[in-house]
């Protein structure tokens, strides 16, 4: 379990004051996966690093599993740290060892006997699926097989939470699924408590229990992935779940694309979004019937988090502007975000 409370840290710079975290209060209980999005600069290295006192936080509490480390001393914050493994972008692998030398490090430094150390690498190595690697060094494998032997050095000494600091954001997407993937099942298969920073809404639907969303140092939102999905109270929650879908019209379309009608018989390209929100039925096929407009459709992208369904469609709507007009109305009111991208013909 790991909870923040009411964790603020100010940088010192260049004798200005500078606040990276303000009052940021968060628990994850034991077990669960939670991740913190946010914009470039938004402060999630920042929270990350407390948790583990990499960053001293100026005021506030940081507990893990139920001990208070800001009150230990530096020999039983160390005793303390090993229950807390942390994996980053750059994997930070030591390149003058082989991968069994980059997993064995910790145990070597904790002065375990060579033959436990040899058992436990060898675990490991088959856990993250490495055991053809073991005398490779870091120079020679992918982005993928690099993060998964930080993985394996992470859980070296058996922790309770495992800090992700970026840790898919140098990957491409393919390997960042099978990274993510590998991660679920560790904490399944282990029970490890999981926190992990990101600014990919993808990562967090992935994989996560909870998000917390986090803008200029300040926690504006958090809960379980599908009520931030189903009811984003933010507009910059609603941004990171817009942002998990990949639409573009083809530049042949958009070449015809005005900004205003250009003739009575202009149609209006629509961009309608569902959220958990949204009425559940079938409410284009209702507002077709009801207002007697015809919806041709371009593009749709339904997706699910947490059990929530979401997704958008695109699609040319013709008929009566008053028809329209009303149509959109009826479609807000229940729930779904209109956006008019222009007009063709
Ligand atoms: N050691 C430091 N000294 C001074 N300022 C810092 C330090 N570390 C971070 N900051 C500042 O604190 C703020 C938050 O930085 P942080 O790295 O936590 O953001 P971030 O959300 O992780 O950004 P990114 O995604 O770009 O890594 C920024 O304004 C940054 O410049």
């Amino acid at each position: 379990m790991i909870k923040l409370t009411n964790i603020s840290k100010i940088f010192d710079v260049s004798g200005q004051k500078l606040t990276a975290l303000d009052n940021v209060t968060l628990t994850i209980p034991q077990g669960q996966i939670c991740g913190v999005i946010g914009a470039s600069g938004a402060g999630k290295s920042t929270l990350i690093r407390c948790v583990n006192l990499l960053e001293k936080p100026t005021f506030g509490s940081v507990i893990v599993d139920n001990e208070e480390l800001t009150q230990l001393d530096d020999a039983r914050l160390l005793l303390a740290r090993r229950k807390i493994g942390m994996i980053f972008q750059h994997f930070n692998l030591l390149s003058s060892r082989t991968v069994f030398g980059n997993i064995a490090l910790p145990l070597e430094l904790e002065h375990q006997p060579k033959e436990q150390i040899t058992q436990r690498v060898t675990e490991l190595l088959a856990l993250v699926g490495l055991e053809d690697k073991k005398d490779a060094y870091p120079a020679n494998l992918s982005g993928g097989q690099k993060q998964r032997v930080a993985i394996a050095r992470a859980l070296a000494t058996k922790p309770k939470v495992l800090l992700c600091d970026e840790a898919t954001s140098a990957l491409d997407p393919a390997t960042t699924h099978s990274i993510l993937r590998l991660l679920k099942e560790i904490n399944r298969t282990l029970g490890i408590t999981i926190l992990l920073i990101t600014h990919e809404m993808e990562v967090v639907k992935r994989i996560c229990d909870q998000v917390a969303v986090i803008d200029k140092g300040h926690l504006i939102e958090q809960g379980t992935v599908s009520e931030i999905f189903s009811n984003p109270k933010t507009e910059l929650a609603q941004e990171f779940i817009s942002s998990t879908f990949n639409y573009q019209l083809p530049d042949e379309y958009l070449e015809y694309l005005t900004e205003t009608p250009t003739s009575a018989n202009s149609r209006q390209v629509i961009r309608f979004e569902f959220t958990g929100r949204t009425v559940d039925a079938p409410v284009l096929s209702q507002v077709s019937r009801k207002f007697n407009v015809s919806l041709s459709i371009l593009m749709s992208q339904i997706d699910y988090a947490g059990g929530t369904k979401f997704g958008f469609t695109i699609a040319e709507v013709e008929g009566d502007e008053d028809a329209v007009t009303q149509a959109k109305i009826y479609l807000m009111e229940s729930n779904v975000r209109v956006e008019v991208l222009g007009y063709v013909g």
